[in-house]
C-alpha cells in the first residue's frame, strides 16, 4: 500500500520534473531522510513550527526547493543561506544541486549543531554550516545569497550587499503584504547607490494551497 510519504515525495518529484529539474531516487531519498531528521530534531529544538497542518515535507521542504525551479544553481556556484536554522532552504537546495557548493549560517550555535549533525548523516559533501552572524560574516563573497523567513528584505539586501559578487543576486522566501518592504529596499539602495537594482515578486501558490500569500524575492545586483 502507498504511503502517504510516498505521495508526497513522487509529488515533488513529478512538480520538480514539470519544470526541468530532474530529481533521482538517490536524491528523493535524501530528502526524506532529512525530513525525518529535522522531524526528530524538531522535538527537542525549535526549529520549525509545529502547529502546521501541511506535512513538513511539503510545507519546508518543496517549499525551499521551490527557489531551484525558477534559479537553476550551476555546478562550482557558491551559495549562502543567511538565518537558515535548521536548514532551510540550503539543505533541501543542496540535496537537489549536488555540483553546487552552500555554506549555511545562523546566530544560533545548537541550530548549526544539528545541520552539521543532519549533514553527516544524510552524507552530503557540498554543504556546511558556520555559526556567523550575516552581518559578521567575512573574507568570504557568493554568487548568490539565499534566506528563508529571517528579516526584513531591506536587511537582508543590506547584508547581501558585501557578500555578493558582481552580478549576484538573492534570494528569499516570504510571506505576506511584501510592497512596503521592497519599496524600503529600492529606497535604501536608490540613496546609497548599493543593492539591489531591481527586485521581482513571483507567486508559488499554484504549486500547493499552503503557499497561499507566500513568494519568492528575487534582488538583482
Ligand atoms: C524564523 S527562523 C528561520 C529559519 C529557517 N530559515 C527556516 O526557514 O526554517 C530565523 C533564523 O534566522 C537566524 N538569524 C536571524 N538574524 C540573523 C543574522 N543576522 N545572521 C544569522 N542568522 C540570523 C535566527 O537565529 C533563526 O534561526
Amino acid at each position: 500500500m502507498e504511503s502517504v510519504r510516498d505521495n508526497n515525495t513522487e509529488r515533488i518529484r513529478q512538480q520538480c520534473a514539470e519544470k526541468g529539474l530532474l530529481l533521482h531516487d538517490v536524491q528523493l531519498r535524501q530528502l526524506e531522510e532529512y525530513a525525518d531528521l529535522l522531524e526528530s530534531k524538531n522535538k527537542t529544538l525549535n526549529l520549525v513550527s509545529r502547529k502546521e497542518k501541511a506535512p513538513l515535507l511539503i510545507r519546508h521542504i518543496f517549499h525551499s526547493l521551490l527557489i531551484g525551479l525558477y534559479h537553476r544553481f550551476k555546478p562550482g556556484e557558491k551559495v549562502l543561506d543567511i538565518g537558515t536554522g535548521g536548514g532551510l532552504p540550503g539543505i533541501p537546495l543542496a540535496i537537489a544541486f549536488p555540483e553546487t557548493s552552500f555554506l549555511l549560517i545562523d546566530a544560533t550555535g545548537k541550530k548549526i549543531n544539528a545541520c552539521r549533525e543532519m549533514i553527516q548523516r544524510i552524507g552530503l559533501k557540498n554543504v556546511h554550516a558556520k555559526k556567523e552572524r550575516a552581518e559578521e560574516l567575512k573574507g568570504v563573497a557568493f554568487h548568490t545569497v539565499l534566506s528563508r523567513q529571517v528579516a526584513p528584505l531591506r536587511n537582508l539586501c543590506r547584508y547581501a550587499e558585501k557578500l555578493l559578487l558582481p552580478g549576484g543576486s538573492l534570494i528569499c522566501l516570504k510571506g505576506g503584504y511584501l510592497e512596503k518592504e521592497i519599496e524600503e529596499a529600492l529606497d535604501r539602495a536608490q540613496k546609497n547607490n548599493g543593492f539591489p537594482a531591481d527586485v521581482s515578486l513571483l507567486p508559488i501558490d499554484h504549486f500547493d494551497a499552503c503557499f497561499e500569500n507566500k513568494y519568492i524575492v528575487i534582488a538583482n545586483s
